[in-house]
Order: structure tokens, then sequence, then C-alpha cells
């Protein structure tokens, strides 16, 4: 038997998953999710009771695929890696802050961010799953949903690359100051995540740090269909 979720969220190598963030913007993390977390989560994908919202993604011109919003009460896995990863990461948020000369901002538990979030207006749950299939992909974004905004979202891969899909590698776009962007494309296995930023992370310059901006996506799913499981953590307007 697997540790609880909760349980094996705490037990993560936190140190150097910091370590990871401040020297290159993101972590990879390791299988998280039981492929039989992956396979609830992707089940859940045809109930509509639990979803808000269905967006077709090339209507909007976002790529090719389709996903949807949870809505609340989440499903408990949704859940406890909302709540799971928060604490965490506005640890790395408010150093990341301080670096940039501004005052760390992020409270300690998401309870408290997330009434941040309601008191501008933001009470709608982000939390996605995405299915991609052949020919399926994410042009590069940024996932902002109003003022308040969490500089960290965390993403799972739900299916198994090369057997359940091909193709479909995560990218990270890294455009920085007057100089040319810098890509990298993240593999990840059934049940792993990858924590991103954002919008933005600072990098140590000659004086001092300074931002580059980062922009998200999907390259083409070449074959099958691939699911994926978006925690965002600011409510949406
Ligand atoms: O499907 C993916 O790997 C990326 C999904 C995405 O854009 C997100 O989680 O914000
Ligand atoms: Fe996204």
């Amino acid at each position: 038997m697997a540790e609880p979720l909760t349980k094996r969220i705490a037990l993560l190598p936190w140190e150097q998953l910091q370590h990871s963030l401040d020297e290159q913007g993101f972590a990879v993390l390791p299988p998280v999710l039981q492929p039989e977390e992956c396979q609830e989560l992707i089940a859940t994908y045809r109930e509509d009771r639990f979803f808000r919202a269905t967006i077709n993604m090339a209507r909007y011109r976002f790529g090719s695929g389709e996903y949807r919003y949870y809505q609340a009460p989440l499903p408990p896995i949704v859940e406890q890696l909302r709540e799971g990863f928060y604490p965490e990461l506005a640890k790395t948020a408010n150093r990341w802050n301080t670096l940039l000369g501004q005052q760390p901002a992020y409270p300690p538990s998401l309870s408290a961010f997330l009434a941040r979030c309601h008191e501008h207006g933001q009470a709608r749950p982000t939390p996605l799953l995405l299915k991609y299939e052949a020919g399926s992909y994410n042009c590069l974004h940024q996932d902002m949903y109003g003022d308040v905004f969490f500089p960290f979202q965390v993403v799972f891969v739900l299916s198994q690359q090369e057997s359940d899909f091909c193709g479909g590698q995560f990218l990270l776009i890294e455009q920085r100051p007057r100089a040319q962007s810098r890509g990298h494309v993240i593999t990840l296995e059934q049940g792993a995540g990858l924590i991103f930023p954002t919008a933005y992370r600072p990098v140590a310059g000659a004086r001092g740090y300074y931002k580059t901006t980062l922009r998200h996506g999907v390259s083409t799913i070449t074959q099958g269909t691939r699911y994926s499981l978006g925690i965002i953590f600011h409510d949406a307007k």
C-alpha cells in the first residue's frame, strides 16, 4: 500500500525541489499519483457533475483539444494536491519576491490565499483536466484569471507516454529581456508532475536579479490520447 497522498506530498524531497526551482525555475516531480489514481481522475472527465465549464481549445485558438474546469467541491485527490503543494510553494514565492525587491506576499495556507482571491472577485475554481487526442496541442500561454495570481502551478500527466500516447511533450519557454528565448522540453511519466512558474521567475544577473517571462504549452500529440491535470492555485473571476 502506498502512503496517503498528503503524506506522499510531505515526503517529497522539498529541499532538492526548492533548489531546482531557484536554479532552473521549474522542478520535475517523481510519480506522485499512482496509476489507479490517474485512472480515477481520467474517469471523472466523462461525468458532467464534476465540472463547471468545458473549453474547446480550437474555438478560442488556444490549440486543439478540450479541457474542463472542476467545480467545488473538488474531487478529494485534486483538493489534496492543491492544499498539499501550496505551503511549500508559498515559501518559494515569498523568497522569489524578496529576491526581486518585493514584499513577501503569500500567506502560509491555501485557505488564506483563496480568501484573498475571493475578496478580489475571483471565486471560481481553476483546477482542470485536459484531454488531447492525436493531432491536438496546447499553444504557449499563461494561466492568469484576475489581478491575484499565485506564481506557481503544477501539472500531472495522467496517461503513459509511449503506450497511451506519443508526442505531447510539455513545453516551457523562457523569454529573457533583450535576448533570445530559451525552450525547455519536459517529458513526464504517468502520475509524475512538474512545478513551473505561472508568469515569471527571478534570474541572477551581474547587478542583482532580473525577471524572465515564462509561457507553457504542449507539443502535438502524434498518437493516442493524453490526459493531464492542471493544479492552478488562484481562483478565477
Ligand atoms: O497538458 C499539459 O501538460 C499542460 C496543461 C496546462 O496548460 C496547465 O496545466 O496549465
Ligand atoms: Fe496552462
